[in-house]
């Protein structure tokens, strides 16, 4: 399958020198980002401890594409409000992190963000269609949450294309994002699958020139 649809590429900050956050995210948008990929981790939901929304709301004024807030945290509706505030454009969250996920992606719409659910690799896509008129993209893990630097794990691309058979046939706008181990190589096989939106964290800012590695992924 090939596709004609623009590819958007999503940084992950998780990748990026901490020392030096604030350069980092002003060099990727220079470099051709389109979104800033941020995860939030609370060394509960995943064992791994990132940021929160103070560093976030640090980091807006440093860049104007959207900001894309992956969040790796239980519970998480205590937290869409100071993501909101922050400066999320958009926020996604995973089913596990529980207890209801219908109801955390209303409240993510009515704090007048867009809002997105998360599939785990063991995940099954059936949640999807139950809330496809709530969220505005569905983000395909591509590895275990919680770490970046991890292989692809390729069993992922069949779900990929059955999302977007059910996208297509939903009328709806939503973007299907594809994360973890993203690199020139797998992002191809990504959309060809049917992403248009790939993270990458290792494959970008494990780089000396972010727009090579940008354009490379980009296809
Ligand atoms: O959400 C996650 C990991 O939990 C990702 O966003 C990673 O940060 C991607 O890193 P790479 O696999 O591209 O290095
Ligand atoms: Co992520």
């Amino acid at each position: 399958m090939s596709s004609s649809r623009p590819i958007r590429i999503a940084p992950s900050l998780l990748a990026a020198d901490f020392a030096r956050l604030g350069e980092e995210v002003a060099a990727i948008e220079a470099a051709g980002a389109d979104w800033l990929h941020l995860d939030i981790m609370d060394g509960h939901f995943v064992p791994n401890i990132s940021f929160g929304p103070s560093v976030v709301k640090a980091l807006r004024k440093h860049a104007r594409m959207p900001f894309d807030v992956h969040l790796m945290i239980a519970p998480a509706d205590p937290y869409l409000a100071a993501f909101a505030d922050a400066g999320a454009d958009l926020i996604s969250l995973h089913p596990e992190a529980g207890p209801h996920l219908h109801r955390s992606l209303q409240t993510i719409r009515a704090l007048g963000k867009k809002s997105g659910v998360v599939l785990n690799p063991a995940t099954p896509v059936g949640v999807v269609a139950e809330v496809i008129d709530l969220v505005d993209l569905v983000l395909v893990m591509s590895v275990n949450p919680g770490f970046g630097g991890q292989s692809f794990i390729r069993t992922q691309l069949s779900k990929i294309a059955t999302l977007r058979g059910m996208i297509e046939a939903s009328g709806h706008d939503i973007a299907l994002q594809v994360d973890g181990g993203v690199t020139a190589v797998t992002a191809k096989d990504c959309i060809a699958a049917g992403a248009d939106v790939l993270v990458a964290g290792t494959a970008v800012f494990g780089t000396s020139d972010y727009a090579a590695a940008i354009a490379g992924l980009r296809g």
